[in-house]
């Protein structure tokens, strides 16, 4: 679970989130969204502590993120960023890997279970084949699926994904987010960044919807998702078709 309590965060002295109040509840998939520049990555990076907000509270779980250790953070929420590429070859398998060391056993070191937990995480994504590949000598789609992993094997009940599927063609779009919406099953708390309204109204339970001041509008997807929300974001080129009972959002005036 995570609770976001009256966040203010700014670089320097352009506040970015004013005020920022939010839940996502265990089993819960919320779809953070708005414009280029809204302040979503800003927002994970103060969730996850890598940068210092200047008042408000942040709570996962029981836990106030001021009080908690770097170790405690990474058994608590993992974060799969926009972009990542190391200067070494690790392996993918090694990368996957990564993602235990908040569970490592001291002395012990790797155990045969973190092998197959990393073993596991590379079957959900369906991506066994490239174990043994330099991961950075992979595409930009190859390397989101290997972050993704690396998060689930994590095995944390919060994860933050900043634009998932944004480098992913659109067979494997519909797979990760499917895969998302089957582990919130399970009790975990999925928090994702997105540019693409449908995946939002397809996939999240719940929306927040940033504008590089704060929260412009929450509430569940059916809610928040609606023409009139999304044309003030994107000028008016927004209209909402229902198709074989699934709802769209398809850009006007292209024809
Ligand atoms: N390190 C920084 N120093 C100063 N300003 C920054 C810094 N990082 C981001 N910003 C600014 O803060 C604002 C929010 O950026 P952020 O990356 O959080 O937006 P975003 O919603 O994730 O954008 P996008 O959808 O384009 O990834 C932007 O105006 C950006 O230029």
């Amino acid at each position: 679970m995570l609770q976001v309590h009256n966040l203010h965060f700014g670089y320097g002295k352009t506040p970015i989130l004013n005020g920022v109040s939010f839940e996502a509840a265990p089993g819960q998939l919320l779809g953070l969204f708005g414009p280029n520049g809204s302040g979503k990555t800003t927002l994970f990076k103060c969730c996850l502590k890598f940068l210092k907000y200047n008042s408000g509270m942040v709570i996962m779980d029981d836990m106030d993120i001021q009080k908690a250790s770097v170790a405690q953070m990474a058994r608590h929420a993992a974060y799969v960023p926009q972009e990542h590429k190391p200067p070494f070859p690790y392996l993918v398998r090694e990368v996957v890997l990564m993602g235990r060391t908040p569970h490592l056993g001291g002395i012990f070191g790797i155990s045969k279970r973190d092998k197959a937990i990393a073993l596991e995480a590379l079957h959900m994504l369906d991506i066994r084949n490239l174990a043994d590949r330099a991961y950075n000598r992979l595409s930009g789609g190859q390397r989101q699926m290997v972050l993704i992993a690396r998060a689930i094997a994590q095995e944390t009940k919060l994860l933050f994904l900043d634009e998932p599927t944004s480098a992913l063609d659109f067979s494997n779009q519909i797979r990760i987010w499917k895969m998302l919406r089957r582990i919130t099953a399970q009790g975990i708390t999925v928090i994702a960044c997105s540019h693409d309204p449908n995946h939002v109204i397809w996939f999240c339970h719940k929306v927040v919807v940033l504008d590089g001041k704060g929260i412009v509008i929450q509430g569940t997807t059916d809610e928040v998702m609606t023409e009139k929300v999304l044309n003030g974001i994107y000028h008016e080129i927004c209209t909402t078709k229902e198709v074989d009972g699934i709802r769209m959002v398809v850009p006007r005036g292209i024809t």
